[in-house]
């Protein structure tokens, strides 16, 4: 589906949003109109664009640079358009709002794995393509393609000809489309003073509406990627064990178990009689398991993405909005509104998850201690630590985050690190840019740490490819180097009988070498052995963008994966 307004050929009115500029006499129609879509950017709380160079996009990228000039918003410029979007969609999974500009053609496609990835998590990336103008369509016209739906059904377009076509950016929930049919002459005949006041981004309002939930099954509550602090605060309240993914946002308090994963094989799992889903869990197969088992009942909110609905059977819809608890009997619990910090409720049933995961987590602590060497289990322990209070952990997909998720201890209420991960459709994409995009659209983190696997960080290299003017956070990338993907040992393809072609299909070795491919972008790199070595150096930063890459073995990882996974089972 797309939104496809007639062209109504290039127009010399000012837009809805009321750009202001030269006289119409004296710029052309493609300078007008790519002024009216900055001015809507701004106008809907954009304050960074990410352009890619091109010459069709040229009086966008002008009007874009010239709203910098005016100190309304913040450039970024990228060679890779894969990488521009994702550090766009980076800034505004921090809670920036960006937009990435490109030009027409193949560039244009390069932004879809971003733009699928904000579509399935729910992030209003702002996509700006240029295009050729409308007669030029269906013909063989030079860099010219179907740009009107490209992002398919999942992310309309907005065909803009002109700058009455200049949509409304009020989306808070997913990507939009803009894409700018622009005519010769593309330059424009002056530089633009925008006269613009900036506005705000949407607002991400919870759903009106209370959902009553009754006290009585003994119920846990699961918080996949983007969950918030209203899993937590249920969980708290009602005294229940809270399975929290690293990038749920609900990973904090006295209720976040830290080896949920390895407690779902225990009586204890078993005798589970309801969850209540918030977000979007990814993680784990166990989860997965356990809202598909008959006799559990599934109370849920929808997913945040472009697919709300789960692919679980869901006995209750929530809304998501406020949780209300309410005794057996159908009275309101003695249950203080939510916004009133309640003093988290401790319940028999919850004491035995604690202390399950405290056994357990030991267990853990000591196998991992166990093993010769640097383990990746023990690299995401150590990120951990190095993250303070308050700071950002941009986390890859793959055995990082689910490393991640055993080794996370508890961290306190307010003292929550913000942690990022591209959740909606978990691609090894675009993590170079989207942490650097985070690091940037979050000043304010006291540290800023990704944790990422080497196929992962190989995959986005390009991410590193930054011009000398280019806005630069401090981020430290953590590569946890075991020479190929070792997630998939842990599947079943890493079986044995599979050995034979293991390797070249899934484990997939590269041999690069590190250190070399972040000279090229004269990226400071450090590769450590021990976790001494590591330990110092996450603690001494080297500020800017760094690569601390620590070589870890890959071969054991079924055996060493298995055995975790034995640690608690009855
Ligand atoms: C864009 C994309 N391509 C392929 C995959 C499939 N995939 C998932 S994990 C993985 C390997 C990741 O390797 P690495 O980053 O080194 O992490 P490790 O498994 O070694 O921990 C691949 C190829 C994916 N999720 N996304
Ligand atoms: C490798 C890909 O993603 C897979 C990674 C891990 C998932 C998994 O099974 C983790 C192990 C577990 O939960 O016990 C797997 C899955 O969800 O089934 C993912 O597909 C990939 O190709 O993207
Ligand atoms: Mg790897």
């Amino acid at each position: 589906m797309s939104t496809h307004a007639e062209p109504t050929g290039p127009t010399g009115s000012t837009g809805p949003t009321g750009s202001t500029g030269p006289t119409e006499t004296t710029e052309p129609p493609s300078a007008l109109l790519a002024r009216a879509v900055v001015t809507a950017l701004l106008a809907h709380g954009v304050r960074d664009v990410v352009v890619a160079p091109g010459s069709r996009n040229a009086p966008l990228s002008f009007a874009v640079h010239d709203a910098a000039t005016a100190g309304l918003l913040r450039l970024h410029t990228r060679v890779d358009e894969r990488s521009a979007a994702f550090l766009a969609l980076g800034l505004t999974r921090a809670g920036a709002r960006a937009a990435v500009v490109c030009t027409s053609g193949t560039a244009v496609a390069n932004l879809h794995p971003a733009v699928l990835e904000a579509a399935h998590s729910g992030q209003p990336l702002v996509v700006v393509t240029a295009d050729r103008p409308a007669r030029l369509r269906g013909t063989d016209a030079n860099q010219t393609t179907d740009q009107v739906g490209i992002f398919g059904a999942l992310v309309a377009t907005h065909d803009l000809a002109g700058p009455d076509d200049v949509p409304v950016l009020d989306d808070p929930w997913g990507p939009v489309h803009l894409d700018v049919q622009l005519d010769d002459p593309l330059l424009p005949a002056a530089p633009w003073r925008p006269g613009v006041v900036p506005g705000e981004r949407p607002a991400r309002v919870r759903p009106a509406g209370v959902d009553r939930i009754p006290l009585g099954p003994r119920t846990v509550v699961v918080a996949g990627d983007d969950a918030g602090p209203p899993a937590r605060q249920l969980a708290e309240r009602a005294g229940w064990p809270l399975l929290a993914e690293p990038s749920s946002g609900s990973r904090t308090g006295t209720h976040a178990l830290r080896c949920y994963r390895l407690l779902l094989d225990t009586d204890l799992a078993r005798s589970v009689e309801r969850v209540v889903v918030v977000g979007h869990p990814t993680l784990s197969r166990p989860v997965m398991r356990l809202l598909g088992r008959d006799g559990v009942e599934v109370w849920a909110t929808p997913g945040r993405g472009a697919w709300p609905a789960r692919p679980y059977r869901v006995d209750r819809p929530l809304g998501g909005g406020r949780f209300e608890l309410v005794d057996p009997a159908g009275d309101p619990a003695a249950d203080p509104p939510a916004e009133v910090a309640a003093e988290p409720v401790r319940t028999p049933w919850l004491e035995a998850w604690l202390e399950a995961d405290r056994a357990v987590a030991r267990r853990l602590d000591a196998l991992v201690a166990a093993e010769p060497g640097l383990t990746a289990y023990a690299v995401a322990g150590a990120v951990v630590r190095a993250t303070p209070p308050g700071g950002l952990l941009v986390v890859g997909p793959s055995n990082p985050v689910r490393d991640l998720d055993l080794m996370q201890t508890g961290f306190g209420v307010g003292a929550r690190r913000f942690v990022v991960a591209n959740r909606g459709l978990a691609g090894i994409d675009g993590m170079v840019s989207t942490a650097i995009g985070a690091a940037l659209g979050r000043p304010h983190s006291t540290r800023a740490i990704a944790l990422l696997g080497d196929v992962t960080f190989l995959h986005d290299s390009n991410g590193l490819v930054l011009g000398p003017d280019e806005p630069r956070p401090d981020l430290t990338l953590v590569v946890v180097n075991d020479d190929g993907g070792s997630i998939f040992a842990t599947l079943e393809q890493g079986a044995p009988e599979h050995a034979d072609r293991f390797e070249r299909l899934f484990g997939t070795p590269h041999g690069v070498d590190l250190a070399a491919l972040c000279a090229a972008t004269r990226t400071p790199h450090w590769r450590v052995e021990s976790m001494p070595e590591l330990e110092q150096a996450l603690a001494s930063p080297a500020g800017g963008i760094e690569v601390v890459e620590v070589r870890v073995p890959r071969q054991d990882r079924r055996e060493v994966d298995a055995r975790i996974r034995g640690l608690a089972a009855d």
